[in-house]
């Protein structure tokens, strides 16, 4: 396999490091790109002397390695936390042209499966943190660990473990299950299946999802959500991928690979007595914490070019007003949310920007509020004439600019297409 190898020197690292790094480099047969390239890896080389900014590894470049010469710091824990592996350079030794190669190897074939995989199912994934997640993914699926993954509502937990279904490589189907859903008194059959008169409404057998993964997948998502009464009847499914049909005593078999999700803390719900130790003790091999978009600001632009790409075609870029809106929100609903957010911007068909202005507000009034009032029919009724109500609805507007602009009069502006000192005008009306 030809292997090549955007080298990111650290500033402030030495440069006879450098130097033996690059030396190691062409020793082990590995080109070096003098630019990072998405499909190469990245390694890092840093040491104790080198700058400690938390930032150093750029979003877009591939999968990386981290070379660091010396013994382990803190400042190496800091920076192995955003990399995919990592190699120690002990001085004493021989340069470590073996593993140096061999770490890279991996690093390129995974890249490669990765990003394949990332296209076919239309997933965007430019930061550190979430390529990071990407490759531990990818290790578990190929090794046959099973995986939790756990992280706030709408990060893509459900999109990763369809990722863990392609990046096994099974015959058999992903199969899921959403805990949330079950009825306590059918959870039994949704997970083994039943047998015919197991009880009342049990006219036919039927499998349940543990069958329906066999040689595939079984994600069982909220797994927090699962009824407590069925889960010490799982404890022997998982460990040894055998199940009972509900009515049944005979034992089967399933060969599956399990990912679990969770929004919560599933530490949280053991302490809490809401989820059996033995049971997390199982299913949490490999926890995978999937970072919250406010976390990863780099992937906000490149998902939301590929929503625009998935809605409007190729090649819709953001302008700078709209990147930075977009970006200065915090998204509580991560990924989910800034779909949502992106839903009010509507870009002309073949056009190559979307920026603020073609953002679609409310055009209408509603008809009556929520508590059923309705100020507009109020004020004609009472007489106040159309210059007063046109007088509330532009403060009403201004106000809900600004608010969905974090309060940048700028923005807000923009947005409603006026000039700025307008917006500054009403802010200072309001606070004097
Ligand atoms: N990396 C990504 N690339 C493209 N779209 C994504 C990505 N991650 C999430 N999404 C989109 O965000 C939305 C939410 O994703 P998903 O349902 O996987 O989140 P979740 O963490 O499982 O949420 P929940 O905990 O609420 O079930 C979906 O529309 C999904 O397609």
């Amino acid at each position: 396999m030809s292997l090549a190898v955007y080298p990111m020197v650290v500033p402030g690292v030495a440069e006879s490091h450098r130097a033996q790094c690059l030396e190691s480099l062409q020793q082990a047969g590995v080109s070096v790109c003098t630019q990072p390239f998405p499909l190469s890896p990245c390694l890092v080389v840093a040491s104790e002397s080198c700058s400690d900014e938390p930032d150093v590894i750029p979003p877009g470049v591939g999968l990386n390695c981290l070379l660091w010469f010396g013994a382990p710091t803190e400042k190496f824990w800091r920076l192995a936390c955003r990399c995919s592996l990592w190699l120690l350079w002990d001085e004493r030794q021989a340069s470590p042209v073996h593993p140096l190669r061999e770490k890279l190897q991996a690093l390129t074939s995974a890249q490669a499966n990765i990003e394949r995989a990332l296209d076919a199912q239309g997933l965007v994934a430019q930061s550190a943190s979430m390529r990071q997640v990407l490759f531990h993914l990818y290790t578990a699926a190929r090794r046959g660990v099973d995986v939790l993954l756990q992280g706030e509502s709408g990060t893509g937990k459900e999109q990763l473990a369809r990722l863990y279904h392609q990046f096994r490589r099974c015959d058999g189907d992903l199969a899921t299950l959403d805990c949330t859903t079950l009825d306590e008194g059918l959870a039994g059959s949704e997970l083994f299946g039943h047998e015919r008169g197991a009880f009342t409404s049990a006219h036919r057998s039927r499998d349940g999802v543990i069958a329906d993964a066999d040689n595939g997948t079984l994600f069982l998502d909220e797994i927090g959500d699962l009824p407590l009464a069925i889960q010490p009847k799982l404890l022997r499914t998982i460990q040894e991928r055998q199940y009972r049909r509900v009515g049944g005593n005979q034992w089967m078999t399933s060969t599956f690979g399990l990912v679990c999700a969770s929004h919560v803390a599933l530490e949280s719900a053991v302490d809490a007595g809401n989820f059996r130790l033995d049971l997390y003790h199982r299913i949490a091999a490999c926890v995978i914490m999937v970072p919250p978009l406010r976390e990863r600001v780099e992937d906000i632009v490149p998902l939301a070019e590929h929503y625009f790409a998935s809605r409007c075609g190729d090649g819709v870029s953001l302008s700078g007003p709209l990147r930075q809106w977009l970006c200065q929100y915090h998204y509580p609903g991560n990924v989910r949310e800034l779909y949502q957010r992106l839903r009010l911007i509507q870009p002309e068909a073949g056009a190559a920007q979307a920026c603020l202005s073609d953002m679609v507000m409310p055009c209408s009034i509603p008809e009556r509020s929520a508590t059923g009032d309705n100020w507009i029919h109020q004020s004609v009724s009472a007489g106040l004439g159309l210059d007063a109500i046109k007088e509330r609805a532009t403060r009403e507007a201004k106000a809900s600019a600004l608010r969905l602009c974090d309060d940048s009069c700028k923005q807000a502006a923009q947005l409603l297409g006026v000039s700025e000192r307008t917006l500054q005008l009403y802010k200072s009306e309001l606070s004097g």
